[in-house]
């Protein structure tokens, strides 16, 4: 009988690692080896358990991640592979970008990948809807784009959900105000703007959710496209994908609706007598934007079917 894959869980106790061991525990298909929890930050106990399992899933920080890969490193060629949810190597070339529906060969180079950047969570949606217009001439990559974001409370981990719940953080509020937040780099590098994007983030009083939204001009680009010409490009760049969908542009939209899935909804808002559009993505930024995503890599990775979605949520 073939051996079922182990992984290792490095940071397991953690926002992201803890929705990552609740996906996998349903599997039939892959042992999920965890740490003694008195010796989770013990580089000892982590080594050994790294030179044990076939995939190791970093839920760290980002030095405790960098750490972690030297330490999978010094193993030589009983490394197991790696797929990294911190920032710390999402723009590395030695590292292939997980996000499977970047480009159509983007789920083979993820399954042949010894190391996997797992992408952050406001760029997952941005460079979804970002991309394709510019691969197809609709968006010049110089043009000035904006990117408004608001996320759940649990997009800052363990320290910022407490926080939340002992009421000391404001109910909502705007952040990334001094233009330099992590995810503009990322964000840029795999939307294929050459154009540094301004990029407004936002936290409110609610655990999971995420919406992306970037508003257009439509009169200042190339061939003065209508809100229907981008719907329509969209949907054909994501038909038949598992997880991506295009979805008529709405009034009104709150940012929960997908929790505890990996499903992401795109929307073309627009008003052609205006000439103006406003793009959005959907997500939870636990699911799509962190540990569903890191499962979908998972799966790709060790060549199995996985179930992405919570144990009770539908999909
Ligand atoms: N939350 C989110 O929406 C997303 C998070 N991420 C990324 O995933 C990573 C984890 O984030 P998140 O789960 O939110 O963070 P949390 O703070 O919730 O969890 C991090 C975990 O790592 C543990 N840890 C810290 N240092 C070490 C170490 N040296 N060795 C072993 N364990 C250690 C922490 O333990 P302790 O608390 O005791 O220090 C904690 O359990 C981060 O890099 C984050 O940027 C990515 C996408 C989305
Ligand atoms: C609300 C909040 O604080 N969000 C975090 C990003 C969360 C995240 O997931 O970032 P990574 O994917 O890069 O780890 C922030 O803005 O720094």
């Amino acid at each position: 009988m073939a051996k079922i894959p182990t992984v290792f869980i490095d940071g397991e106790a953690g926002t992201t690692g803890l929705q990552i061991r609740e996906r996998l525990a349903i599997l039939p298909d892959i042992a999920v080896r965890s740490i003694d929890p008195s010796r989770r930050k013990d580089p000892t106990a982590r080594l050994a358990l790294m030179a044990e399992v076939d995939l190791v899933v970093l839920c760290l920080p980002d030095d405790a991640a960098k750490e972690s890969t030297a330490m999978a490193a010094s193993l030589g060629a009983d490394a197991p592979r790696l797929v990294d949810a911190s920032t710390a190597h999402r723009v590395d070339p030695d590292w292939v970008y997980g996000l499977p529906e970047l480009t159509p060969d983007q789920p083979a180079r993820i399954a042949a990948a010894m190391r996997v950047s797992n992408p952050g969570c406001y760029p997952t949606g941005a460079i979804l809807l970002l991309r394709p217009m510019i691969e197809a001439g609709l968006l010049p990559a110089d043009h000035p784009i904006s990117v408004n974001a608001v996320s759940g409370f649990s997009g800052g981990g363990n320290a910022m959900i407490a926080a939340y719940e002992s009421r000391t953080a404001p109910d909502f509020e705007l952040y990334g105000l001094t233009l330099e937040h992590k995810h503009v780099l990322e964000l840029q590098q795999y939307s294929g703007l050459t154009r540094r994007p301004i990029f407004v983030p936002s936290v409110g009083d609610f655990r999971q959710g995420m919406i992306d939204s970037i508003p257009l001009h439509l009169d200042t680009l190339p061939g003065k496209p209508k809100p229907a010409d981008i719907e329509a490009l969209l949907a054909a760049r994501y038909a038949g994908s598992d997880y991506v969908r295009v979805v008529p542009g709405t009034a009104k939209l709150e940012p929960q609706a997908l929790n505890n899935t990996n499903l992401l909804e795109l929307r073309v808002h627009g008003s052609e007598a205006r000439g103006q559009a406003i793009l959005t993505a959907r997500y939870d930024n636990l699911g799509k934007g962190a540990s569903g995503a890191a499962v979908q890599n998972i799966g790709l990775m060790l060549g199995i079917a996985v179930e992405t979605r919570l144990p009770a949520a539908a999909e």
